[in-house]
């Protein structure tokens, strides 16, 4: 069965970082923990979109996560892309779906639970819940409020993520409605550091779900449940090269929390740190190992 488990969606918008590449941008919302990318750009030409959809093809892949092109099931294909998002005036979602084949996962625009309904029948494998607050990115589209994230919450059985003017100021607002998956291009592609804007979300959603559950959230528990399907976050963990304390290693262990366990140093009195920055142990689960990423680990041996 196809797999779709992501918190935090992230979609490209590159008029809110002039003087930033997507490339940069999009890669510090996923070293932040973007669990899922779509490219999204509405005025760009064929070559420029397909230049843009294998830059994100690239990157997605080396962290592991599913890459989405929105309105556009020939560039999903043409970019390998792991499938495609469209909007109710888009239509073609049966078209789409004959064209990139069960495997592809495609996403539907809802603004109301019937539409959800309708998306869900029509075989979607998650739905956009949106917007939930007027946005700039989507001008002239009513907010359809924290109303349509409740009734989400009760009646739709496929994966559903709440989107439009969502960031950290409100995402506390619209995980209390029931929303489990957040979705953002501003409040992360427009901010001044997409790394810290996608932990500050993750971190939210993380401890949202763990209320719902009815039990603390212990960060490593959801991990140790992929670990043990052998996967990371539903997607196979790859391979990759790092530079571990000075020195090149390669490993599949995925996050710093498995690293530390690969080296025997659970339990341990360590400090990590990811490319200059210390991680707080609470963020091993959630750091993942990107190629090239200057790890260190440092052990502190007893004594005083
Ligand atoms: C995850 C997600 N949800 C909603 C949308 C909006 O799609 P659509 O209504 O087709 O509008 P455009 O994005 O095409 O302007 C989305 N892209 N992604
Ligand atoms: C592209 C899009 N679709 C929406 C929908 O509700 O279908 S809301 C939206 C814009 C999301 O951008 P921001 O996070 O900047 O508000
Ligand atoms: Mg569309």
């Amino acid at each position: 069965m196809k797999k779709l488990d992501f918190g935090l969606y992230v979609i490209t918008g590159e008029n809110y970082h002039p003087g930033r590449t997507l490339e940069e941008v999009m890669r510090e919302a996923l070293h932040g923990g973007a669990d899922i990318v779509q490219l999204r750009h509405k005025t760009a030409k064929k070559d420029e979109l397909l230049e843009k959809a294998r830059l994100l093809r690239r990157l997605t892949r080396e962290y592991g996560v599913p890459f989405i092109v929105n309105d556009d099931p020939e560039l999903a294909l043409e970019a390998e892309a792991d499938g495609v998002h469209l909007g109710q005036e888009d239509g073609g979602w049966r078209e789409a779906r004959e064209r990139l084949g069960p495997d592809a996962i495609i996403g539907i625009s809802t603004h109301s639970l019937e539409q959800a309904l309708a998306a869900e029948d029509a075989g979607a494998d998650y739905i956009g819940v949106g917007p939930v607050f007027p946005t700039e990115t989507k001008p002239g589209r009513p907010a359809v409020t924290l109303e349509y994230v409740r009734q989400a919450s009760r009646h739709v059985r496929i994966p559903w993520v709440a989107i439009g003017g969502i960031g950290p100021h409100n995402a506390q607002q619209v995980l209390g409605a029931g929303a489990t998956r957040l979705c953002a291009v501003s409040a992360i592609v427009g901010s001044a550091s997409p790394a810290q804007a996608c932990r500050e979300l993750k971190a939210m959603i993380a401890a949202a779900r763990g209320r719902r559950n009815g039990q603390a959230y212990e960060a490593g528990r959801e991990l140790a449940a992929a670990r043990a399907a052998g996967e990371t976050n539903g997607w196979a963990a790859a391979a990759v090269d790092i530079v571990l304390n000075g020195g090149p290693h390669r490993t599949a262990a995925g996050t710093l929390e498995r690293l530390v366990e690969e080296r025997g140093l659970s339990g341990r009195r360590i400090v990590a740190e990811a490319d200059g920055q210390i991680v707080p142990r609470e963020e091993w689960s959630r750091c993942r190992l990107r190629r090239g990423m200057a790890v260190e680990l440092v052990h502190f041996v007893g004594g005083g």
